[in-house]
């Protein structure tokens, strides 16, 4: 089972409203590999990474995701799913009516969290790992938005994801603080954290190495090139 791929995705079709946005997928992502995902504005990553939690349904082929057949998964199970995955978007989509400390209690006390004291730790571990150990009683606003990406990626770690699925994680930062971002999920990755990452910045790719995807023209290639 070690061996087994994260996901796997043979011969897949990807529909956006019956039209063909994705033909014949063929994708593997194995534990603690680091995938690039490029390609021009509008070609399918984000409708991709989609199907992967399961916000989009699959048309045809064969996909698994954790072990899930992403066919016939069912809604409860998707619900299961997405507690393994980690989830980043470019905007960060933090809850702004509450402390730092309090939108990473949230998610724990709606995964099951019960005890005070294990969330307590869990949080200050997760802050230690982003860099942001000092900033659990801040508000959203009070921080800047790299330092607000990094509480975004200490959310999505809280549960120990098997995969990270970051979207355009960069888009809203500057050069320096988007390739800090990037250099922590790199680490984070390190640890054992598969991690499929869609970005515009081409740069990112020669200085953080990984294995890199590309979409256009319906199609998701492996590339050599980029
Ligand atoms: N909810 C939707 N309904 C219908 N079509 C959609 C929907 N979302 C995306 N699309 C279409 O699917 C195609 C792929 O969009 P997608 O957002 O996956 O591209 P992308 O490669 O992530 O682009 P970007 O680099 O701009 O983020 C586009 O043609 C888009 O218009």
């Amino acid at each position: 089972m070690e061996d087994q791929p994260l996901i796997s995705y043979k011969n897949v079709d990807i529909n956006q409203q019956e039209l063909g946005i994705l033909n014949n997928v063929n994708f593997e992502l194995k534990k603690g590999e680091f995938v690039y995902l490029i390609g021009k504005v509008g070609t399918g990553k984000s409708t991709f990474l989609k199907t992967i939690y399961g916000e989009l349904d699959i048309c045809e082929g064969e996909a698994t995701v954790l072990g899930y057949d992403m066919r016939t998964i069912k809604q409860k199970n998707i619900a299961s799913l997405r507690r393994k995955l980690g989830i980043v978007f470019q905007d960060f989509q933090l809850l702004t009516d509450r402390t730092v400390y309090d939108n990473l209690d949230f998610v724990l006390r709606a995964t099951g969290w019960k005890q005070f004291s294990e969330r307590e730790s869990r949080i200050e571990e997760v802050l230690r790992l982003v860099g942001m150990e000092n900033k659990g009683y801040k508000m959203p606003n009070e921080l800047s938005g790299g330092e607000q990406q990094r509480i975004v990626i200490a959310r999505a770690i809280l549960n120990k994801p098997e995969i990270i699925l970051a979207d355009e994680p960069t888009g809203n930062l500057d050069v320096e603080t988007g390739r800090n971002i990037v250099k922590l999920l790199q680490e984070i990755c390190t640890q054992g954290t598969a991690i499929i990452m869609t970005t515009h910045n081409l740069n990112l790719l020669s200085e953080f190495p990984g294995k890199v995807y590309c979409c256009g023209q319906h199609q998701l290639r492996e590339a050599s090139e980029y």
